[in-house]
Order: C-alpha cells, then sequence, then structure tokens
C-alpha cells in the first residue's frame, strides 16, 4: 500500500513562476524512489510541499494513515557546530519529548548504523565531511520516520566519499526497512541506489518516466553488471529526452 499519494499536484510561487503541474505519484512503503532531473525543474518544491512547507495551489496529497513522521538530510549537513555527535543525532527525540535515557539509547543505535561508534563525544568540527554526512543521516533516522527525504545528500562531497556513501545508504536502507525519497541530478547514481526512479521535466515541473531498476547486488559487482549499464542507460535516455535533447 502507498504511503503517500500526490495526485495531481501543482504550485505556482507568489511571484508568478509555475514550479509544479499536475504531478501524479504515489510513493509505496519501503521503496528507494529517486526523483532525478535537470536543474529547475521543480525538486526541491515537490520536497518542500511533501515536508508541508508550501501549500499546493492545485491537487492534493494524501498520507495513509496518520500525518507521518519525516526525516530530511541536505546538501549541508546543518549540525548544531557547539553540539556532540550523540546530541546532533538526538535532536529529533529531544524535540519530540523522549526521555533523556531513551533517546541516548536510541541515538547511540542510530550511531553504530553509521559506523560511528566511539565517535559519540566529538563535535562537528573533529569530523570529515563524509563523517558529518553520517551524523546528518543518523540524525534523520534516529526517530524511526517513516519517510526520508534526502535533496542531493552527496553533491558536495568528493567522488570517493560518495561513492561509500552510496554503498552505506543502500545497505541502511536494505537492513533498516526505510523508505526514502532521493533526489539527484546523478543519473549513475540513482541507477545504483533506487528500487524505482521519476524523471522529471521543466517548465512547467511535471513527471515524464518511472523506471524500475534491478536490483541483484550492490557493491563493485552491481556497478560492473549489465542490469546496472542498463538502467544507466535507459534513465539517460529519459533524461536527455526531458532536457529536449537526442539521447
Ligand atoms: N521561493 C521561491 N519563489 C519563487 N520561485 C521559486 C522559489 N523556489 C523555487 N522557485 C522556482 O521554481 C522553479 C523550481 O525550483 P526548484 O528549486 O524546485 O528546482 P530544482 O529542480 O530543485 O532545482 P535544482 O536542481 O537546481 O535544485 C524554478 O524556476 C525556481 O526558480
Amino acid at each position: 500500500m502507498s504511503l503517500l499519494k500526490i495526485a495531481g499536484l501543482s504550485h505556482r510561487f507568489p511571484g508568478g513562476t509555475q514550479a509544479l503541474h499536475g504531478v501524479d505519484l504515489a510513493v509505496a512503503r519501503g521503496e528507494f524512489l529517486s526523483i532525478l532531473g535537470p536543474s529547475g525543474c521543480g525538486k526541491s518544491t515537490l520536497l518542500r510541499l511533501i515536508m508541508g512547507l508550501e501549500q499546493p495551489s492545485a491537487g492534493a496529497l494524501a498520507w495513509a494513515g496518520r500525518r507521518p513522521e519525516i526525516g530530511v538530510v541536505f546538501q549541508e549537513p546543518t549540525l548544531m557546530p557547539w553540539a556532540s555527535v550523540l546530541d546532533n543525532v538526538a535532536l529529533p527525540l529531544r524535540l519530540k519529548g523522549v526521555a533523556r535515557a531513551e533517546r541516548t539509547r536510541a541515538a547511540q543505535a542510530a550511531i553504530e548504523q553509521v559506523g560511528l561508534s566511539g565517535f559519540e563525544r566529538a563535535v562537528p568540527r573533529e569530523l570529515s565531511g563524509g563523517m558529518k554526512m553520517r551524523v546528518s543521516i543518523a540524525r534523520a533516522f534516529s526517530a524511526k520516520p517513516d519517510l526520508l527525504l534526502m535533496d542531493e545528500p552527496f553533491a558536495a562531497l568528493d567522488e570517493i566519499t560518495r561513492l561509500r556513501l552510496d554503498d552505506e545508504l543502500y545497505a541502511l536502507w536494505a537492513r533498516l526497512g526505510l523508505t526514502v525519497l532521493f533526489v539527484t541530478h546523478s543519473v549513475f547514481e540513482s541507477a545504483y541506489l533506487s528500487s524505482r526512479i521519476v524523471v522529471m521535466a521543466p517548465r512547467p515541473g511535471h513527471l515524464v518516466a518511472s523506471h524500475d531498476t534491478a536490483h541483484a547486488a550492490m557493491g563493485a559487482a552491481f556497478r560492473a553488471s549489465a542490469d546496472y549499464a542498463a538502467t544507466c542507460g535507459r534513465v539517460s535516455a529519459s533524461l536527455a529526452a526531458a532536457m529536449g535533447q537526442a539521447a
């Protein structure tokens, strides 16, 4: 069953920019869904509507059951610089009023999941860019969100770190059964991580294609596989079409 059903969603900003038009999208529980599209096609606007930070001009977002808990990861890790890794990761739990002992336990578990055990007392300036991003990811899922929204989380990282974090995120998703909505400009990253990829086109932003992907394995073996190459080819062609170019 769908966690979220988006129907006929359109959004016009007060200045007059029509950012989205007629978006229909269902997000199933447990899927890793990437939204891929050129700059300005409305990806971030769509995430803001899902987060409830903007109200749509038309159309509807329907959640299954109660309003869900949403975890968010942006390109900037946006950590509290004065606070320890543990306190940063525990922040959503503190804001929810979870008692100290319980939030420490949950934050420590999340820190372990992202491979940062032993760094609980470190502060952000003592961490590498990749480690800060791991803290941001741990914070986003520490409160066990129904949906994890990720807006180009690894775009500012070097390629080696990015590939490693892609592997780690894929493993986390598979291990914890997360539902992830992942915004990226990268065909290769989306083809590697996703169970489904939707491609958007601009002016105004709308969905043009949806691709299910084959996930047989991960790591170097999957990156070298024919399935991965075929997905990259199909998705690249959709993206080229979305941008009005021949593939
Ligand atoms: N607050 C705003 N006020 C007015 N127009 C906006 C606002 N935010 C975004 N837009 C416009 O809406 C359109 C979609 O922007 P959005 O940021 O959602 O695209 P995007 O696909 O996320 O782009 P990028 O990949 O560069 O981050 C663009 O034309 C942008 O200029």
